[in-house]
């Protein structure tokens, strides 16, 4: 794909764009809640979310080893965008859902904590990868995210989202890694 035209890819955003629905106080009172589900039930829109992806990354990076997705929405577009770019993707994991031997991270959620991990060897030393969700809000999963990859010494290219909530200043938590989103609100 990786040459489309300008017009060509914002008709593709803003088929993105309409299927993306907005539920308001889910999961709780304040909470507008961005659901990309229906991009999943239009192949035509999920094909454009992956073609807009392979574009910016066949733009911007000349070299790519893998793609890593965060759990668990990260893992509806990462294997996608990996097959078409033809290389391998990786699972970031919620603590506990791996076998063999993990590294993890710990961060904060706005109670408590959570943590997050990978297999030992799912990621080689200087490896260049990029990190793939459905959506950036404080950004604390995707720093976390971030900080498993250096742990493993690779290098982090570029972090890839669907919808990025601008408000919450994700982006500046991520610094002085990329965050690349097709959609703002
Ligand atoms: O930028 P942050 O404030 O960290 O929030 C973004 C994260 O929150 C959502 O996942 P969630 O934790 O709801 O898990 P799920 O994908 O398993 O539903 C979303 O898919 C991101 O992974
Ligand atoms: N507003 C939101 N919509 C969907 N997923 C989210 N994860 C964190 N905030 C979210």
């Amino acid at each position: 794909m990786a040459t489309s035209t300008t017009t060509e890819s914002e008709n593709k955003l803003q088929l993105v764009h309409r299927r993306v629905r907005a539920f308001p106080d889910f999961p709780k009172t304040g909470v507008l809640f961005r659901d990309i589900c229906p991009i999943l039930k239009d192949p035509a829109a999920l094909t454009a979310v992956i073609d807009l992806f392979e574009e910016h990354v066949r733009k911007k990076h000349e070299q790519v080893d893998l793609i890593i997705g965060l759990d668990a929405r990260g893992f509806l577009f990462g294997p996608l965008l990996a097959q078409r770019l033809g290389v391998g993707f990786v699972l970031i994991r919620k603590k506990g859902k791996l076998p063999g031997a993990t590294v993890s991270v710990a961060y904060d959620l706005e109670y408590g904590k959570a943590e997050v991990e990978v297999q030992e060897d799912a990621v080689a030393e200087g490896q260049k990868v990029l990190l793939i969700d459905d959506l950036l809000a404080t950004g604390g999963t995707m720093s976390a995210a971030v900080e498993l990859v250096k742990k493993q010494q690779a290098q982090v290219l570029d972090c890839l989202v669907l919808v990025e909530l601008k408000e919450l200043n994700g982006r500046d938590k991520l610094k002085p890694h990329g965050v690349f989103s097709l959609l703002q609100y």
